[in-house]
């Protein structure tokens, strides 16, 4: 049986970055993986890279405009050009294993015991030893219980979705969270028209509700339908379309669409990894149980990513790597605890990008606050780029002058919010930023009047 220093189960961001920092250290470190399609892992093969390669693609469509088979083959050429990232991402993610001195094994990993592993491929079935052991196997579209999703062939995940070649005229959403508005998004761009069919009755309920509010009216001026307290009954296939079924308080009717998208949550992948075997508990929602170090109920054995139930971000995993390697390699302080801001990005046009408290949830806290908003028409850098659209806005705490929020929905807000994470991790006071001067014009330099704004 072969023995290695550190097994890491799962090539995602988490694990090729811990693999990466340990075998050029000496150690001996093999990853598991057990599909030769997601050497990289998530991100790079299914998720961030190919979607928001298509989201660039999908605004330069909208913008060059045409007829219907103009849009059709910009969408059929994108899937193809993206197909052809992930691969080259995928050739560059696997040699740079390879080059570092980690063992790239294919196959499906499963605990025997706290220590043995049994790795199953196409054509063999073989046991390795690790003396530590990390749990980096990500998470898995949940598909609900609707009769006939299953057996639609016009039923999708977001995965299988961007292998679609033919532009869908109609495109039906199931869930409005992150994955269902970026896809609609994207899509609209390209020239479908989407419905979103969301179960709850708050539009994206976590985030402030006067930026939500300008989020939505943006999404539906773009002819995106979005269906509050929806249920989908069933769903049939019929002459080349899927006949979604739906009921709400308006009754029962149902949508005709060429592709249906399932977008109801990622669920960590934990199912074939036989935890039991090791001893490694699991929480009641099915995540790898662990404390803020990462460290699972076995003290050799770890998780990182998506699959510890947390937030499911590539940068969360990467940022799990640094928690692990500080154990392994550093003083062992960095802990999810002391990690900082999370900031996010909801990659729509123009995108949501937000970090922080809400300003329902600085009140809720007993935090006095003071607020600031700008809409994105009065900043010269958002009409250079024609995209007026959107709103800012800012929460401060009223004694300390600490920045609790900052909420952007903006073009090019997605680097902007990091500066804000920035200030906000170093306790930096928002006249800092207020005052500051920044190259013209860019969206940075909206920071001078927004928090100008703050009385
Ligand atoms: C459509 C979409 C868009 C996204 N966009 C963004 C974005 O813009 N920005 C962002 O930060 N995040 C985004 N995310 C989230 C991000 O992709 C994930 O949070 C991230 O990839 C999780 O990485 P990870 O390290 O947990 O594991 P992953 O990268 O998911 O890697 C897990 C690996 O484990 C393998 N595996 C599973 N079980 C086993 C087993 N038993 N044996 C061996 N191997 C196994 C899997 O095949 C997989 O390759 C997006 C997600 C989706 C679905
Ligand atoms: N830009 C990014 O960073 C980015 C982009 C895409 C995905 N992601 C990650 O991927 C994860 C998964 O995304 P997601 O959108 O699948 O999950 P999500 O949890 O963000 O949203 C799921 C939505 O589906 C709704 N829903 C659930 N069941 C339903 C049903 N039967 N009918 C109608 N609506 C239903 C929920 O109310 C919720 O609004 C996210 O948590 C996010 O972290 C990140």
């Amino acid at each position: 049986m072969k023995k290695y220093d550190h097994i890491m189960i799962g090539f995602g961001k988490g694990s090729k970055t811990l693999a990466g920092a340990l075998a050029s250290r000496g150690e001996n470190v093999a990853i598991i993986e057990k599909s030769e399609k997601m050497f990289g892992g998530t991100c790079i093969n299914v998720a961030c890279i190919p979607t928001k390669f298509l989201e660039n693609q999908a605004r330069i469509s909208k913008q060059s405009g045409g007829s219907q088979e103009e849009k059709s083959a910009r969408y059929k050429k994108a899937i193809q050009d993206k197909r052809e990232l992930t691969a080259r991402l995928r050739e560059k993610n696997y040699q740079k294993g390879i080059s570092q001195g980690v063992d790239v094994i294919l196959g499906k990993a499963a605990f025997l015991d706290s220590h043995q592993i049994q790795v199953t491929n196409q054509q063999e079935s073989f046991v390795l030893y690790g003396e530590h052991i990390y749990i980096n196997t990500g998470a898995a579209p949940f598909i609900p219980e609707i009769e006939g999703i299953k057996a639609s062939e016009h039923v999708y995940t977001s995965e299988t979705m961007m292998e679609l070649e033919e532009l869908p005229k109609e495109l039906v959403i199931i869930g409005g969270g992150y994955i269902g508005l970026e896809f609609a998004s994207y899509y609209t761009n390209f020239g479908s028209k989407v419905t979103i069919i969301q179960d709850g009755n708050r539009f994206i309920p976590r985030e402030d509700e006067e930026i939500a509010q300008v989020v939505y009216q943006n999404l539906t001026d773009r002819g995106i339908d979005i269906l509050f307290e929806t249920q989908v009954q069933s769903i049939a296939d019929e002459g080349g379309s899927a006949i979604v079924s739906i009921r709400n308080k308006q009754g029962e009717t149902t949508l005709r669409a060429e592709a249906v998208l399932v977008a109801t949550g990622r669920r960590p992948n934990i199912k074939s990894l036989n935890l039991a075997n090791a001893g490694v508990e699991v929480t009641e929602r099915g995540a790898v149980s662990v404390n803020e170090y990462l460290q699972t109920s076995m003290p050799h054995i770890w998780a990182m990513g998506d699959v510890t139930g947390g937030l499911q971000f590539t940068y969360i995993s990467l940022d799990d790597s640094r928690i692990v390697k500080s154990q392994l390699l550093g003083d062992g302080s960095r802990s999810t605890k002391n990690r900082g801001e999370v900031p996010y990005t909801v990659f729509l046009d123009p995108p949501l990008s937000r970090v922080g408290l809400t300003e329902k949830q600085a009140l809720d806290k007993g935090c006095a606050i003071k607020t600031a908003k700008l809409p994105v028409m009065a900043i010269p850098k958002a009409q250079v780029l024609q995209k007026p659209e959107g709103m800012m806005k800012v929460i401060v705490e009223q004694d300390t002058d600490r920045i609790l929020g900052a909420h952007l929905f903006a073009v090019e807000s997605y680097e902007l919010i990091n500066l804000i994470k920035l200030a906000m991790d170093q306790n930096i006071p928002y006249q800092v930023l207020r005052d500051s001067i920044y190259t013209h014009p860019t969206m940075s330099e909206s920071l001078n009047d927004l928090f100008g704004m703050i009385s």
